[in-house]
């Protein structure tokens, strides 16, 4: 499979094109089968391109948003990627989206998993659109090297859509779509800004294992389109 990358001059660029261009998947979505599903993902990187598209004109209530992962801590924790997607994406014209959260009530993601699966089930699949991030220690969605349970994350046979991992190199407990989940996608992208992180992405794909670097299983079974910016 094969990696596009599509650089661009900064950021503001970045976000204009990239939200333009996930608009467009969207209405197509919407055209062809009534509905469209969008995956994004948390930490800092997105901020820009969810307000941005939160400001954008699209059926929204056609528009079903859920989250690639999550860390386990309430909803109201600054680390809760929900909180970054219902503050900074759910709002303006983007608040009639259907939005899903990864997140339930348990003490432990383990015992969240069926209701996180149940809840996604109402999402009809392939997902039209899929936005992963990626750490400087190559993992993407929460499947980090460093967990126990990488092998399972990345197993295309588990049958399961969503895992509970336990970082060692990074707070909090998650909750990761598996690699069969994300390769579900009609339209996979990742979305890196600065120097560094392309790097570990192309150092990632010349060098490394999919174990080592978990954001490579992915390019080595997709399509994917980079997104990036200095
Ligand atoms: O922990 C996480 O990190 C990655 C990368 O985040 P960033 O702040 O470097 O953009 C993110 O894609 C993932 O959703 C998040 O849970």
């Amino acid at each position: 499979m094969a990696l596009t990358i599509n650089a661009f001059d900064n950021a503001d660029a970045l976000t204009s094109a990239f939200a333009d261009t996930l608009i467009e998947l969207l209405k197509d979505g919407i055209a062809q089968r009534g509905r469209a599903s969008l995956v994004v993902s948390g930490g800092r990187t997105p901020l820009a391109l969810f307000k941005q598209l939160s400001q954008t004109d699209l059926e929204w209530d056609k528009v079903d948003i859920t989250l690639a992962d999550e860390r386990w801590v309430g909803e109201n924790d600054e680390a809760s990627n929900t909180k970054l997607v219902r503050e900074n994406l759910i709002q303006n014209k983007a608040a009639a989206a259907h939005f899903v959260t990864l997140k339930t009530d348990d003490a432990d993601a383990n015992d969240g998993i069926a209701e996180a699966e149940n809840r996604l089930s109402s999402f009809s699949l392939p997902f039209d659109a899929l936005i992963l991030g990626m750490g400087e220690d190559g993992h993407t969605a929460s499947l980090f090297p460093c967990s126990a349970q990488i092998e399972d994350g990345l197993n295309l046979a588990s049958g399961k859509i969503c895992i509970a991992t336990q970082p060692t190199t990074a707070p909090h407990q998650r909750i990761s779509l598996t690699l069969p989940a994300i390769l579900n996608s009609r339209n996979i992208f990742i979305h890196l800004t600065g120097e560094k992180k392309k790097q570990v992405l192309e150092d990632a794909l010349a060098n490394s294992t999919e174990l080592e670097k978990p954001v490579t299983a992915v390019v080595n079974r997709a399509d994917v389109t980079l997104m990036w910016a200095p």
